[in-house]
């Protein structure tokens, strides 16, 4: 095709990259910007087949969509899924949205391709994806210790509750608070405390499964959840989770001893909400302080 001096000035002023194929899919012209996109010099795409712009793996399917192309004229638009992988001089693939259209030059039907790069808009969404993710993270993470919130526990616990409602499966809930931790505060300053809290955390998480989930949903208190086990599984797990932490942690001149009040919830028509097991394991937790403290108490289920 003899294309115009004005025609190629006006593909130049396209700011995104213009290509334009004959019936055989051979590219007959481009800008600047598409010779760019693709790592070519300004003349390097003319006369070359545009399958030399895709993937191996997706020249044999593009055959045939070029084929339709040309047999049924109409405009397919930029920007609505017309997604493609496309392949620059070097061998690097990346995604390109397509606008095309056709052109009749003197009976001869040509395809116009007006192609812009994904991969900025694609590195932009990706950074705004991350940013939103690390966002959420903080906002559901107990900065001192790394572990959930109370905001996170409260959504964890209504899930949990979801889940015993629709399929039945059983958890359990357990409140940890370390017994006289102001004296460790007081006798080896704030700091310190805070190291203490942290190796907590650490230690409740490392002794916890995989499918269990661990906040800090107070000063000095911890909270757990751990579906799928019975109330004996869960206080035999807490009663081993006590001795580890205590043994772990405490020392000569640190003697940390921690209580822990556990609330078992197996059937919806307990009547539980997210309140009353809050309500129950905290009343537990306050039972084994009561009692000496250093103890783990299962929650009595309310009649
Ligand atoms: N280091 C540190 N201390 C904290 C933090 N948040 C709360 N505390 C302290 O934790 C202590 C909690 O005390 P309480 O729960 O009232 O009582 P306790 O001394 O643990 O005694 P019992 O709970 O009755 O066994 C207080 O001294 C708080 O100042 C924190 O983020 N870092």
């Amino acid at each position: 095709m003899e294309i115009e001096k004005t025609f190629r000035e006006f593909l130049e002023i396209i700011p995104d990259g213009a290509l334009v194929i004959d019936q055989a899919g051979t590219i007959v012209a481009a800008n600047m910007a598409a010779a760019t996109m693709f790592d070519y010099s300004s003349s390097g795409l003319i006369d070359l087949p545009l399958d030399q712009l895709i993937p191996v793996e997706f020249r044999q399917a593009h055959a045939g969509h070029l084929k339709h192309f040309f047999e049924h004229p109409g405009k397919r638009s930029m920007g609505n899924g017309l997604r493609f992988p496309a392949v620059k001089r070097s061998g690097v693939t990346f995604y390109v949205d397509i606008m095309l259209n056709q052109m009749d030059v003197d009976g001869a039907l040509y395809g116009v391709a007006i192609v812009r790069d994904y991969t900025l808009q694609q590195q932009a969404e990706e950074k705004i994806r991350r940013e939103l993710e690390f966002e959420k993270r903080q906002a559901l993470t107990d900065h001192l210790t790394g572990v959930m919130n109370r905001r996170a526990f409260v959504a964890q616990l209504n899930e949990e509750l979801q889940q015993l409602a629709e399929h039945g499966t059983p958890f359990a809930v357990g409140f940890i608070d370390l017994d006289d931790f102001k004296e460790v505060n007081d006798k080896f300053g704030h700091q310190y405390g805070d190291e203490v809290l942290q190796a907590i955390g650490k230690m409740i998480t490392s002794c916890s499964r995989h499918s269990d989930h661990v906040a800090r949903i107070g000063g000095d208190e911890f909270a757990t959840i751990h579906p799928m086990i019975s109330a004996e599984n869960a206080q035999q797990m807490m009663e081993r989770l006590r001795t580890q932490l205590v043994s772990g942690i405490a020392s000569e001149h640190l003697p940390v001893t921690l209580s822990i009040g556990l609330c078992q919830c197996d059937q919806l028509s307990q009547g539980h909400t997210v309140e009353s097991i809050i309500d129950m394991a905290d009343k537990a937790m306050y039972q084994a302080k009561s009692a000496g403290k250093n103890a783990v108490v299962l929650a009595k289920p309310a009649n």
